[in-house]
C-alpha cells in the first residue's frame, strides 16, 4: 500500500535567495558583519531591501515569527534554523551572545548572522499555525544552540520507507518531483498520519483474515497468538479472547504446531493435509514471517475439507463398484472388450507392436515375444490370448528361469502316480495340460535347461507328449507363445539355446521396445499408475509436480514399465498429505540426477521447467511418512492434538512448483484402505511384505492375481513370500 506523504503545508510562500555574505574586516566582530542580502522570490518582499540590509536582523524582520526556516547550502543538503521560531520577541543581546559562542558558521539562534554557505531560506507560511501538531519547539530543552540538519523527502514517499528523523528537527521537508520543495509536515503530524495508516492497515487485514474461507493463526516472535480467526475459533473451539496474546503452545501440542515450526525453522510448508481432529480433515499452509532478514513471526491458514474429503470416498466407492461392474461385464461380453485396452502408450513403436500382436491373435502359431526385461512381453502375450480363444480358456505362464532343472520337467509334462518319491500319490497335470483349449506362455525361455529344449521341440512339431512316468501319448492343445529377453541367436552360438526350437518357436517374433526408447510413453504410464495405486491404497493425490513427471521421463527405466510401475506405487505411498514430492523419487533416480543434472530425452514433450540438480540424500522412507493423521482430543494440560497446522505431515521438502501433472490423479479420496503413515516399512523387506500384504487383501489370498499385479509368476512370489517370513 502506498501512503503519500501528506502535504500539510505548502511551499513556499516566502522565500528568499541569500547573496554570498561579505566576509568581516579584520577586527570586526561577527554581530557587527553587515547584513546579508534577501532577494524576495515569491510572495511579498521585505518592504525596503536596502533598508533591510542595514538594519539588525534581517531575517528576523522577514520571516514572521513561529515558522519554521528551512536554509539550503550550496551542495542541495537542508537544515532548520530553529531559533527563528523560537524568539517571537528576540532578545538580540542574547541572541548574539548565543551566536558567539557557537563554533558553527550555522550558529543558530542568531539571525544576524544566518549561514555563510546558505544559499537560499524557505520561511513557511503563517497558516502553519493551524497545523494541529504542537509548537514544534515545544519539545525542546530550550532554544537550540545549533542548525539542525533538516531530512528533505520525495512528497511521494511511502510512510513506511520514512528513514529515522534527525534528532532535534520536528519538520520534514518535502520535496516534489522536481526536486523543489512544495510542502513540509511536522513529525507529530507524521506520526499521527502513521497511526492512521496503521489504523486503517489493520482493519484492512483484518477484514481480510476475516474474508477468507480459513482458520487462520498467527503468531509473534515469542510464539504468542496475534491473530485468530472466527474459521480457526469454529475449527479448533477456543474463543480468540481466550487465546489472543497467549503462547500458541499453552493450547495445542508444541511438537504438532506446525505454525511453530514455520517460526522455529522458517521452513514453508504448501497444501498438506492433516486431521486436527479425528471427525475433521484440513489442507494446511504455513510460512515464516519475514521483515528485514529477521524471522517475526509465522503465519498458518488451514482450510477444512471434510465435505470433500467425504465426496471423495464417495467418488471412491463408485470408482471402486463401476470397475467392478465393467469387469464383469466385460467377463460376460468378452467382444465388448479391447484385450489390448491394457498396452498403454502411444507412441509408435507401441501402436506398432500392438497392430501386429492384434494380427497374430486369431492364429494358432507360436508367437516369440521379445524385448528387455519388464516392458511388457507377458502383458502382450495375456493380450494376444484374450483376443484368441473364447472367455474361459486357461492362459498358463510358466517362468522357465524360476523353476529347477529337475522339477521343470514334471511341471511342464505333469507326472503320472507314483512317478518318484514325493510327488504326489495321486499324480499332478503339467502346465501343457492345464492350457490346454488355451495358451501356454513360456517366459524366459531362454533359461530353459538343453536337455528340455529338445522335449518341447517335439511338443511343437508332434503336439504330443508323455507325462513323467507315464506311457499314454497325450495331445498338446495350446497355443504355445515364448518370451526373453536374452539374445537367443548368441546363446544358439555358444551353444546354450537350441536352433531348430528357436526357429520353431520365432515363427513370428514380437519386438517390444524398452521404456527408454519411447519415453513419451511415460506421459501416458504414469498417471494411469498413480491411478491405479491411489485406487488401492485410498489415497487421493491432488498433484504430480512437473518437475517430477520430468525427472520420471528423463531416466534410463532399466527396469522398464515394471520399474515405472513400482516408481508410481511409492510416490502414492509416500505422498501423505496428497502432494507428489522430488524427494519421494525412488534414491537410484534421484542418484543419477544428481550425476547428470538436467537430462530430457527424444520423445518427451518439452520442458516447462529444467530439471533441478539434486545432491541431498532422499529422506528415509519412515523420515517422509512421519506425521500424517493427528489424533485429535484433549491432551494432558488441557492441550489439544492437532492444531493450527498443527500436527500434519512435516513437510519434506519445499513446496514443488510449476504446472502438475493434470490436477488431481482422478477420483481417489481417503478409500477404505488408508496406509496409516505410522506403518510405513523402514526397510525394502518391510516394504515388500507390506506390498504383497496389501496386494493379498485386496485380491482376497487370490495369489496368481497378486502376482499377475506384481509382474512375477506364482512361483516367484511363493519364493519372495517364502524368503520374507509370510505365510503360504
Ligand atoms: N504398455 C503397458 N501398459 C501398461 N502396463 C504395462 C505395459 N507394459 C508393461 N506393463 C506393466 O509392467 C509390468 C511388467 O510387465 P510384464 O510382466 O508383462 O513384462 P515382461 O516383459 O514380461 O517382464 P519379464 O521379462 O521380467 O518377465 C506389468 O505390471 C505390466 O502390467
Amino acid at each position: 500500500m502506498k501512503l503519500t506523504l501528506p502535504r500539510l503545508i505548502e511551499l513556499p510562500q516566502t522565500s528568499y535567495e541569500l547573496a554570498e555574505p561579505p566576509k568581516p574586516a579584520a577586527g570586526q566582530k561577527l554581530s557587527d558583519r553587515p547584513v546579508l542580502s534577501l532577494e524576495e522570490r515569491h510572495g511579498t518582499a521585505p518592504s525596503d531591501a536596502a533598508e533591510t540590509r542595514r538594519s539588525e536582523s534581517p531575517l528576523r524582520e522577514a520571516v514572521p515569527a513561529g515558522r519554521p526556516l528551512f536554509l539550503q547550502e550550496a551542495d542541495g543538503s537542508w537544515s532548520w534554523l530553529p531559533a527563528a521560531l523560537s524568539a517571537p520577541t528576540p532578545d538580540a543581546a542574547s541572541l548574539s551572545a548565543r551566536s558567539r559562542a557557537a563554533a558553527s558558521p550555522h550558529a543558530a539562534g542568531n539571525l544576524d548572522s544566518p549561514p555563510d554557505s546558505a544559499v537560499r531560506a524557505l520561511a513557511l507560511p503563517n497558516s502553519l499555525q493551524r497545523d494541529a501538531s504542537p509548537d514544534p519547539l515545544a519539545d525542546l530543552d530550550g532554544p537550540p544552540d545549533a542548525a539542525v540538519p533538516a531530512m528533505a523527502l520525495p512528497a511521494s514517499m511511502r510512510l513506511d520507507e520514512l528513514p529515522p528523523l534527525p534528532a532535534g528537527c520536528p519538520w520534514l521537508l518535502l520535496l516534489g518531483d522536481d526536486g523543489e520543495p512544495c510542502g513540509c509536515v511536522s513529525a507529530a503530524a507524521a506520526l499521527e498520519e502513521l497511526r492512521q495508516s496503521f489504523r486503517r492497515l489493520r482493519a484492512g487485514f483484518e477484514a481480510t483474515l476475516e474474508t477468507v474461507d480459513s482458520a487462520i493463526t498467527v503468531i509473534n516472535a515469542d510464539s504468542e497468538v496475534i491473530a485468530w480467526t472466527g474459521e480457526a475459533e469454529r475449527m479448533f473451539g477456543i474463543r480468540r479472547e481466550e487465546i489472543m496474546g497467549h503462547p500458541a503452545d499453552a493450547f495445542f501440542q508444541k511438537e504438532r504446531l506446525q505454525v511453530l515450526r514455520a517460526l522455529t525453522t522458517g521452513e514453508v510448508l504448501r497444501a498438506a493435509q492433516h486431521q486436527p481432529r479425528p471427525d475433521m480433515h484440513a489442507v494446511i499452509h504455513a510460512r515464516p514471517i519475514e521483515l528485514g532478514g529477521e524471522r517475526i513471526g509465522a503465519v498458518a491458514a488451514e482450510q477444512d475439507i471434510t465435505s470433500q474429503i467425504r465426496l471423495n470416498q464417495q467418488l471412491f466407492r463408485m470408482t471402486a463398484k463401476m470397475q467392478h461392474l465393467e469387469r464383469k461385464v466385460e467377463r460376460l461380453d468378452p467382444s465388448g472388450a479391447d484385450p489390448f485396452s491394457a498396452i498403454r502408450g502411444g507412441s509408435p513403436a507401441v501402436r506398432a507392436s500392438v497392430e501386429t500382436a492384434r494380427k497374430l491373435a486369431s492364429a494358432k502359431a507360436p508367437v516369440l515375444l521379445l524385448g528387455e526385461s519388464g516392458v511388457g512381453k507377458e502383458l502382450y502375450a495375456r493380450a494376444i490370448h484374450d483376443a484368441g480363444p473364447g472367455p474361459d480358456a486357461p492362459f498358463i505362464a510358466i517362468n522357465c528361469g524360476a523353476i529347477s532343472p529337475t522339477l521343470f520337467e514334471s511341471e511342464l509334462f505333469g507326472y503320472e502316480r507314483g512317478a518318484f518319491s514325493g510327488a504326489d500319490p495321486r499324480g499332478r497335470k503339467g502346465k501343457l495340460d492345464l492350457a490346454a483349449g488355451g495358451t501356454l506362455l513360456l517366459d524366459e525361455v531362454g533359461e530353459m535347461p538343453l536337455e528340455l529344449q529338445v522335449k518341447l521341440l517335439r511338443v511343437l512339431q508332434e503336439r504330443t507328449f508323455y507325462a513323467v512316468g507315464g506311457t499314454t501319448l497325450r495331445r498338446a492343445d495350446c497355443r504355445i507363445l515364448a518370451a526373453t529377453n536374452r539374445d537367443l541367436l548368441a546363446m544358439i552360438a555358444d551353444g546354450r539355446f537350441r536352433e531348430d526350437l528357436y526357429y520353431r518357436l520365432s515363427v513370428v517374433t514380437l519386438d517390444i521396445p524398452p521404456l527408454r526408447e519411447r519415453t513419451g510413453d511415460v506421459y501416458e504410464l504414469l498417471p494411469a499408475f498413480l491411478s491405479e495405486f491411489a485406487l488401492l491404497y485410498g489415497r487421493f493425490i491432488e498433484a504430480c509436480p512437473h518437475e517430477v513427471v520430468q525427472r520420471l521421463a528423463a531416466y534410463d527405466w532399466p527396469g522398464n514399465i515394471r520399474e515405472l510401475r513400482g516408481a508410481a506405487e511409492r510416490l502414492v505411498l509416500l505422498a501423505t498429505d496428497g502432494v507428489i514430492r522430488m524427494e519421494h523419487l525412488p534414491p537410484r533416480l534421484l542418484q543419477e540426477m544428481g550425476r547428470e543434472g538436467t537430462l530430457v530425452k527424444e520423445g518427451a514433450p518439452p520442458a516447462a521447467a529444467p530439471v533441478r540438480s539434486w545432491t541431498g540424500a532422499p529422506p528415509a522412507p519412515a523420515e517422509a511418512a512421519s506425521g500424517g493423521p493427528v489424533s485429535g482430543g484433549p491432551s494432558p494440560g488441557g492441550s489439544v492434538s492437532g492444531g493450527p497446522a498443527f500436527g500434519g505431515p512435516p513437510p519434506s521438502g519445499p513446496a514443488p512448483g510449476g504446472p502438475s501433472l493434470g490436477g488431481p490423479v482422478s477420483g481417489y479420496g481417503y478409500g477404505s484402505h488408508p496406509l496409516p503413515p505410522a506403518r510405513w516399512p523402514d526397510s525394502p523387506e518391510d516394504y515388500e511384505r507390506e506390498r504383497i500384504r496389501r496386494l493379498l487383501e485386496a485380491e482376497r489370498g487370490n495369489k496368481k492375481a497378486v502376482a499377475r499385479q506384481l509382474g512375477i509368476s506364482r512361483a516367484t512370489l511363493y519364493n519372495r513370500m517364502k524368503k520374507l517370513g509370510m505365510p503360504l
